[in-house]
């Protein structure tokens, strides 16, 4: 079996995924800038090359070195609403790093590449849903450079003859239920993190960004996935792959959508702590729902969920939370 190269393995969805490749038997080697991920998440002592993406020597270097035949990239600036007043970051760090990871996978004949694409490539899709069909209209700079990075990535495979899948995540929440790993950036800006945060006295109460949207009780709605979950569809996507399986997109998700509220009475629920809650305006670049179509990633890769339930997913990420918390 080749080394499995993972750029952003250090990061919260990466490390995840990195455990299973290493549980399952994988040698990985982590390619990584630690700016917002942690040697310390990797849990099993895999290789970390601490290196940037915008350096094509040294993408070259790593590839060179491992003789990598598969690439998973999850290597990103990922939060949506600096997208909007930062967007160049995104095109830069997304975009143009991919361009960068893509010319030097293609002069390496990696054959099998998996990329962290995300449902903000939809935008608003009509009726809230968005199936893989669906037409892609992001409304900020971070779903258009994830999206431009889908059509590199669809046109040089063509063009060289490699294979990929690009799944395309919904809301990635929890945390490792042996707590071992989890979102770590303090500044996070993710809902359930940060309502956990909220309920530890490490942020003074959430604010919910929007109470007119066009919802059943005006919050805006997501399709909340275990971390466990998401990390795993990377391993039957990298299979899929391995036995001659197309190249593909596809949505990972439950098909079911929660709300801000619900959210935040699930967190409360779960720590029994009943933080403050502020009603504020719009976040920029918000959609008032967005749930997968989730079946093509069960017919096409054969995934099915284990942890398909938000109370679960809330006390994975509290647990992770007050571990963080006390490791202060
Ligand atoms: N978290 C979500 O809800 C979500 C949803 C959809 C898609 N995604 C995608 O999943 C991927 C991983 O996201 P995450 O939540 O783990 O974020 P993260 O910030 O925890 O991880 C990103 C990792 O990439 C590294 N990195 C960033 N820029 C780099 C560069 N130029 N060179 C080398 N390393 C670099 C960081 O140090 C970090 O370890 C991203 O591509 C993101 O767009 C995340
Ligand atoms: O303090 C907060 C944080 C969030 N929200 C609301 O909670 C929902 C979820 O927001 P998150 O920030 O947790 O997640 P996003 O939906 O903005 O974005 C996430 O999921 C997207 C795909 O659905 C992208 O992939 C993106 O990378 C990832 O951050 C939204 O309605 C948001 O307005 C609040 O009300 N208060």
């Amino acid at each position: 079996m080749s080394v499995i190269l993972v750029t952003g393995g250090a990061g919260y969805i990466g490390s995840h995924v990195v455990r299973q490749l290493s549980e399952a038997g994988h040698e990985v080697v982590v390619y990584d800038n630690l700016s917002t991920g942690s040697a310390d998440a990797l849990v099993h002592g895999e290789r970390l090359v601490v290196g940037d993406l915008s350096n094509p020597d040294a993408i070259r270097q790593v590839l060179k070195d491992t003789g990598a035949k598969s690439v998973l990239h999850f290597a990103a600036a990922i939060i949506a609403p600096e997208s909007v007043t930062l967007p160049l970051k995104y095109y830069s760090n997304n975009t143009r790093n991919t361009l960068n990871l893509l010319q030097a996978c293609v002069e390496h004949g990696v054959e099998r590449f998996i990329f962290s694409s995300t449902a903000a490539v939809y935008g608003l899709p009509e009726g809230g849903a968005a199936s893989e069909v669906s037409r892609t209209a992001p409304i900020n700079p971070y779903g258009t450079s994830k999206l431009m990075s889908e059509w590199m990535l669809r046109d040089a495979a063509f063009a060289h003859g490699f294979s990929y899948v690009a799944l395309r995540y919904f809301n990635v929440a929890g945390a490792d239920p042996q707590a071992r790993m989890g979102q770590r950036t303090p500044e996070a800006t993710h809902l359930i993190k940060v309502a956990c945060q909220a309920a530890l006295g490490a942020r003074d109460g959430v604010s919910i960004f929007g109470t007119d949207y066009d919802t059943p009780d005006g919050t805006g709605i997501r399709d909340y996935i275990h971390i466990e979950d998401l990390a795993s569809a990377h391993l039957f996507a990298l299979r899929y792959l391995e036995r001659g399986g197309a190249s593909d997109v596809i949505n990972v998700g439950y098909g079911k959508g929660s709300s801000v509220r619900e959210v935040i009475k699930v967190v409360k629920d779960v720590s029994g702590v009943d933080f403050k809650v502020n009603e504020a305006p719009r976040r920029p670049g918000d959609p008032d729902s967005l749930i997968a179509v989730a079946d093509k990633i069960r017919t096409v890769l054969g995934w099915t969920p284990s942890y398909n339930d938000l109370h679960t997913i809330v006390a994975d990420a509290w647990r992770w939370e007050q571990k963080l918390w006390q490791s202060r």
